[in-house]
Order: C-alpha cells, then sequence, then structure tokens
C-alpha cells in the first residue's frame, strides 16, 4: 500500500533533525585534530576533548528529543548513561562516512588507532565505521536512528520502560516509512539500519573494555565523562 509520512511524523521528524543539526561539536574544537601533534598522550587528550564535547552536545540533543523531559528523571539519566557511548559511535561514525572536506576523516583515524586502544578492539570498531558508511545515510535517518539508540528501553536501570517505548515507537514507525520512500529499490534498508543499532550493542563491550585498559595504563578523563561512565 501507499506509505505516506502523516502531518504530526513529519512534525516530529523536523524536530529531531534541527535538533540533531543544530547541537554539533563546536568547529575550533573539531579543528584542534587537525592540529596538535601524534603522541599517544596528545591523541588521548584530544579524543577525550572530542568525547567530552561531544557529550554536552548529546545532552542537549537529547533534550530536544519530543517527550524526553516528562520522563522520570532517574531514567532521563540512566537512558544517557546507557546510550553516550553508542550515540559518540554514530557521531564518530558520520565523520568517516561524512568525508570531511578538511582531511579530518584520515586524521580521526590515525589518532584513534594511536591512542592506546588494544588491536582486539580495531577491528570491530573500524567494521562498524565501514559498514555505516556503506550505508550513505541521509542526515534524517542519522538524527532519528541517533534518537531511537538513545531511547533503547531495556537500558540498565530503567523503571519505567513502557513509557521509553511509547517514545521510541512513533521514531521507528517514522523511520521505517522514511527508509522505505527515500530507498524503493532497497526494501531491506530499515533493516539494515536496525542491525546496525544490534552492532553497537557489541561495541558497548569493547568499549567497557578500552576504558579498563586505559585507566590501567593511568589515563585520566574528565569529570563529566567520569559521570556519564561511572569510573573513578
Ligand atoms: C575519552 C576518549 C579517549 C574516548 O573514549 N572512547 C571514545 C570513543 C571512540 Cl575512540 C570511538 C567511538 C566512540 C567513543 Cl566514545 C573516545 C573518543 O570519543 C569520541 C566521541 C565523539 C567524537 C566526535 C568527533 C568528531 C570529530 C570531528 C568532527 C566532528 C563533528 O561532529 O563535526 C566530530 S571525534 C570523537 C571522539
Amino acid at each position: 500500500e501507499k506509505v505516506k509520512i502523516t502531518k504530526e511524523q513529519q512534525a516530529l521528524m523536523k524536530v529531531v533533525v534541527e535538533a540533531y543539526n543544530r547541537h554539533q561539536i563546536p568547529q575550533d574544537v573539531a579543528k584542534k585534530l587537525l592540529q596538535e601533534q601524534y603522541s599517544e598522550e596528545e591523541n588521548f587528550l584530544l579524543l577525550t576533548e572530542m568525547a567530552t564535547s561531544q557529550v554536552q552536545v548529546l545532552v542537549e540533543f537529547t533534550k530536544n528529543i519530543p517527550g524526553f523531559l516528562s520522563l522520570n528523571h532517574e531514567d532521563q539519566i540512566a537512558l544517557l548513561k546507557g546510550s553516550a557511548v553508542e550515540a559518540m559511535f554514530l557521531r564518530s561514525a558520520q565523520v568517516f562516512s561524512r568525508k570531511m572536506p578538511n582531511g579530518h576523516t584520515e586524521v580521526l583515524e590515525e589518532r584513534i588507532r594511536k591512542s592506546g586502544i588494544s588491536e582486539e578492539f580495531m577491528t570491530p570498531m573500524f567494521n562498524f565505521y565501514k559498514s555505516i558508511g556503506e550505508l550513505h545515510m541521509m542526515q534524517e535517518e542519522q538524527a532519528l536512528l541517533t534518537a531511537i539508540a538513545i531511547l533503547t528501553p531495556d537500558r540498565p536501570y530503567v523503571k519505567d520502560q513502557q513509557a521509553v517505548e511509547r517514545l521510541q515507537e512513533p521514531m521507528l514507525d517514522v523511520l521505517r516509512k522514511l527508509c522505505v520512500l527515500q530507498h524503493p529499490q532497497e526494501p531491506q534498508y530499515f533493516a539494515r539500519l536496525l542491525g546496525r543499532l544490534t552492532e553497537l550493542r557489541t561495541l558497548n563491550h569493547y568499549h567497557a573494555e578500552m576504558l579498563t585498559s586505559w585507566r590501567m595504563n593511568d589515563h585520566k578523563f574528565t569529570p563529566l565523562l567520569c559521570e556519564i561512565w561511572d569510573v573513578e
């Protein structure tokens, strides 16, 4: 049957996409990736600064997701803590797939590869970046997929999962319709996007180990990252 995005679905998408585009890492912060030198220490410090800036951006974006601020306050925190790493993988993946004009892509890869992350995490991490790049996602899809990842009901410590489901479902609905309308030649496209969310869950586990090994080598994080990742 003819798929049609309703007026209210258009409005929901508009709010999410505008919030996604409005809240970005400040360009002077992103530009540092190109300027500073390349020691493992310098790479780690730069990536820590990017992640800290990204978490601030993520909090502002999340506050603009319709209904999020009406959730139970503890659940809001649980959703942010539970999705931060996934949202940052999605965000940094877009840097790779966007093929940044001013060489951010190579520089970011170089810095991630030389920041004290052990080899075993590089493969799954860069496989994910590659699989996102191959989707050539539109910004509407990126914004909605990030909102859907944040609104995952079964994160640890979420009390009212139904309330989160009620916010996530309309996002999934409009993303499904958008995929059908934008990728008519690829009926499985929506399923491929959701498959990325499953891949992100596995990256959470790798990331927890990355944090442990950084801490074992006495790497320091910022207070915001310590809070969101429950370290120190
Ligand atoms: C604490 C730090 C060492 C760390 O620990 N784990 C991770 C991580 C790594 Cl490695 C990979 C994936 C996820 C995480 Cl969470 C990180 C670094 O996380 C980040 C997070 C977001 C961004 C956005 C960027 C970026 C660049 C240019 C342009 C833009 C742009 O949006 O224009 C964004 S770089 C960047 C680095």
